[in-house]
């Protein structure tokens, strides 16, 4: 979800760096051919973690949740010259399809995807990270937050997306009677229970920046 009025996200589009042909393919591509597209970070989002990642020159990214290998890309324009980005994706059957893409990318050799559920993979990466995008499943927001925290430099960042979950964070939660609004109603207090846990955590400052779902930017100090 957007929450800008459709024109003033379209004037803010136009007004932003364009995608590259790469990234406007891959964008496409991913609505031509994926279930549920919206996943995707896109244009605006894209170009802020490029310009994020660009501003902090990472020797070292982890993103969790690859989908389509969009933002990876984005947050590899900005690694240091010796950077690597590591990023996890449960789904086995998306590598042939985000591989097509990286291959033809200056930044793709950079980027090391490896498969499998996130929760089991991140204990077995040694950080420090000076760079963590959290982009995979909400119910499990607050324990990769855990998992990583110790990983992430002094002064590394942490950005989380999704956070405002289409407005339903500002939404009273129901008892949804169908197993999709109680799925929902659980994502929904994920989100908030994360967006809580980062408010009360003393030992870092954040902002959340209202850019397309919901960004919180988390700097630990
Ligand atoms: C919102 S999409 C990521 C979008 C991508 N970061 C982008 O901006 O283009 C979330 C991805 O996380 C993956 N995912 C969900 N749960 C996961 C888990 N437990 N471990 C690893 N990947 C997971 C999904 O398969 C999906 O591809």
């Amino acid at each position: 979800m957007d929450f800008l009025p459709p024109d003033i996200s379209a004037y803010s589009e136009a007004h932003t760096s364009p995608e590259s042909e790469l990234l406007r393919q891959l964008n496409r591509n991913t609505r031509a051919r994926m279930l549920y597209p919206r996943m995707l970070s896109g244009h605006l989002q894209g170009r802020t973690l490029s310009m994020f990642s660009r501003m902090l020159r990472p020797r070292r990214i982890l993103e969790i949740g690859t989908f389509t290998g969009y933002s990876a890309l984005c947050l590899a324009e900005g690694l240091a010259d010796d950077g690597v980005l590591i990023t996890l994706e449960k789904d086995d059957e998306l590598e042939s399809f985000i591989r097509s893409y990286w291959n033809q990318s200056p930044v793709g050799h950079r980027i090391d995807l490896r498969l499998g559920i996130a929760t089991e993979l991140i204990p077995e990466i040694d950080g420090p990270f000076d760079l963590v995008f959290i982009d995979a499943d909400k119910e499990n927001y607050s324990r990769y937050y855990d998992l990583v925290f110790d990983k992430v430099r002094t002064g590394g960042i942490i950005l989380a997306d999704n956070v405002l979950w289409s407005g339903k964070v500002v939404q009273p939660i129901g008892a949804g009677r169908t197993a999709a609004e109680r799925r929902a109603d659980k994502d929904t207090q994920a989100v908030l229970d994360f967006n809580r846990k980062v408010s009360e955590d003393p030992r870092v400052e954040q902002v959340l920046l209202p850019v397309r779902d919901g960004l919180m930017m988390i700097y630990k100090q």
